[in-house]
């Protein structure tokens, strides 16, 4: 493909994803890989540079552009060359007509970002969208730390992880298909959600629930950690919940049980478990604004009456899963978010509510303090967002 077609694809594929973002469609990488399938005549060093081409359109523009021409050519303001390139060639775009729609720079869409600068100075703003590293997660359950670096030779430990192994952007190709992964002696989890899944601080024989475990990201990381604890897995996606089983079966981790819930009526699929509980850990559904720099679209989806829902279900949830720890027993709530209201304030309302409940320090110092728990933030820390709280029942 000639530069300009590159440019002239990643313009294609940008509409895709703009409405995607709009009408509640699929993930803009689903969407890349879907159109890379349609556009077989494109070969590797093509999709690598459209794919480039349409993340730094999509990072550029906090608000949802009206187009992806017009997110591109708000870029192709800022360099030369890829304004060179809209040249009206046979595949290439046409040529940037004065005073055409050209989306503005930014880091989030106003209503958010001003709500976020409550919690962020503008470097942990900007942050947000900086390129991640991919973090694996060495399980304990079948090899150490020491043997995978012996095996991925340009990863690093990751700072604050035990488990933790760090690779850069361009080092992680093909992660998903490297035979340490397949054989399940590695996870790809970012270190923050590693470190926020060790607050469950599970031991052997305890009772976990995992309530929104989703396809078990922090269950599959407290169990190789705790192989002797029963863990209940519960979520309310059943396609999500079905991934769990089979990525437990490769990490070699048993003690995990799943638990399909009904939305509204979460508890009655819960009864046997109430007041019994060793721990249990909320990883509640939130807007996702400390992994925006794993999914920078995600920002285009968000609606002031989405969050709120969001903040909603998550005093739901915390709820519920007060009602399944035993005296003496632990509520980890945990969001991937840095809006104060889905993190401390959602805590903060808890403990006002429930006189006894007392919070505890959830990581061992990890991070930075945030009302009742800690979070971690990707300038400060270089994970991706996280607020966490240990809530112990009197
Ligand atoms: C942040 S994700 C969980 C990620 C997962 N714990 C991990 O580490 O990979 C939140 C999950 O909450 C689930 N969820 C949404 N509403 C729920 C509800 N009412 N009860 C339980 N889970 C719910 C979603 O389906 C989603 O899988």
């Amino acid at each position: 493909m000639t530069p300009a077609a590159r440019v002239q694809t990643a313009i294609e594929l940008l509409d895709e994803i703009v409405a995607a973002a709009r009408d509640g469609g699929p993930a803009a990488d689903t969407l890349i890989q879907r159109g890379f399938a349609a556009r077989r005549y494109a070969g590797s060093g093509d999709r690598r540079a459209i794919r480039e081409l349409i993340y730094a359109a999509i990072r550029r523009a906090g608000e949802r552009p009206e187009s992806g021409r017009a997110a591109m050519v708000g870029l192709a303001a800022e360099d030369p060359a890829l304004a060179a390139l809209f040249d009206g060639s046979a595949r290439g775009p046409q040529p940037i007509a004065a005073g055409e729609a050209s989306a503005p720079a930014g880091i989030a869409p106003r209503w958010i970002a001003d709500r976020l600068t409550r919690s962020l100075d503008a470097d942990g703003l900007a942050a947000l969208l900086d390129r991640a590293p991919v973090d694996l997660r060495v399980n304990r359950a079948r090899t150490t730390r020491e043997r995978m670096l012996a095996e991925f030779s340009e990863a690093e430990p990751s700072p604050l992880s035990p488990d933790g192994l760090r690779l850069q952007p361009g080092a992680a190709a093909g992660i998903d298909r490297h035979p340490r992964t397949v054989d399940g002696s590695v996870e790809v989890q970012d270190e923050g959600s590693q470190i926020v899944a060790g607050a469950a601080r599970a031991g052997a024989g305890m009772l976990v629930v995992d309530l929104c475990a989703g396809a078990g990201g922090k269950s599959l990381a407290i169990a190789a950690a705790t192989p002797d604890a029963r863990i209940v897995a519960c979520d309310t996606d059943r396609a999500r919940l079905q991934r769990l089983p089979p990525r437990a079966e490769r990490a070699g981790v048993t003690g995990i049980e799943t638990r399909l819930l009904d939305p509204g009526r979460e508890t009655e699929r819960l009864d046997d478990l109430a007041g019994q509980a060793d721990v249990v850990v909320v990883d509640a559904p939130c807007s996702g604004t400390g992994t925006w720099r794993r999914n920078p679209e995600a920002r285009w989806r968000l609606t002031p009456a989405r969050l709120e829902a969001l903040v909603t279900l998550q005093r739901r949830l915390i709820r519920i899963a007060a009602g399944l720890v035993r005296p003496g027993g632990a509520l980890v709530y945990i969001t991937c978010s840095l809006l104060p209201e889905e993190g401390p304030d959602a805590v903060a309302d808890f403990l006002a509510e429930h006189p006894g409940w007392r919070a505890e320090d959830p990581i061992n110092g990890l991070g930075e303090p945030a009302g009742a728990g800690r979070r971690l933030q990707p300038a400060t820390h270089g994970t991706d967002g996280f607020f966490v709280a240990r809530l112990l029942r009197p």
